[in-house]
């Protein structure tokens, strides 16, 4: 049987396309962000989203403190902003990049994302070097914009989709 180390899991997830994030925090500990491929629903009662933040990632302690976040899920087009908030770039300068509103929680929401979801961190469970932040969403800002983005084998692909 194939011992299942780190290569083995990372080469069997690139397999497994995923929606692209950019998830944000404003609060007392400040701002910041991060690109999210591990985000999940979990329930419709609460509405209640999960997301898996690396606890060695710079922006771990930010979201800890802050206890809100919003998840802006990325539109075709969107892959440069992906790039610059999954970098270990500045974080004036991930912000610098686009157009943000402040959400109901406080925390910046994407101009022109596919969808926002705006929410409260209810609970956090540790598993390995994660957190996985349980999020229940406060507000939803949703745009139908024709084209979704899709990680899948390490690379960008764009998604057309019917009018919804
Ligand atoms: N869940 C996570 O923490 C993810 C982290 N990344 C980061 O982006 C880098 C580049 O990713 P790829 O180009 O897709 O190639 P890769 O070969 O590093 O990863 C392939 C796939 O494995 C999974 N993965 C990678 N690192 C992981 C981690 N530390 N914990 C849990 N799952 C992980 C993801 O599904 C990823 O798409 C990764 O090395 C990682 O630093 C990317 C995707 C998800
Ligand atoms: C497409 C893509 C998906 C990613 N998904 C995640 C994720 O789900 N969870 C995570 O902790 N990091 C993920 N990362 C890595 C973080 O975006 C990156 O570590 C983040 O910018 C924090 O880096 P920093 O330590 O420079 O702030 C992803 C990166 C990319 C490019």
């Amino acid at each position: 049987m194939m011992a299942i180390n780190q290569q083995t899991f990372r080469d069997a997830m690139a397999c497994v396309g995923a929606a692209v994030n950019i998830i944000t925090t404003d609060g007392e500990a400040g701002q910041a962000g991060f690109t999210a491929s591990a985000v999940c629903s979990v329930t419709d009662s609460p509405p209640t989203l999960l997301v898996c933040l690396n606890r060695a990632a710079s922006v771990w302690p930010v979201f800890n403190q802050n206890r809100a976040l919003c998840v802006n899920t990325l539109a075709a087009g969107q892959e440069a902003l992906s790039n610059l908030f999954g970098g270990k770039t500045a974080m004036a300068e991930r912000f610098g990049a686009a157009q943000w509103q402040t959400g109901e929680t406080g925390c910046p929401r994407l101009e022109g994302a596919l969808a926002s979801f705006d929410c409260h961190i209810t609970q956090v469970v540790s598993v390995g070097t994660h957190d996985i932040l349980f999020c229940e969403i406060q507000a939803i800002v949703h745009h139908p914009a024709p084209e979704g983005l899709v990680w899948f084998n390490r690379h960008y692909h764009t998604l057309m989709r019917p009018a919804c």
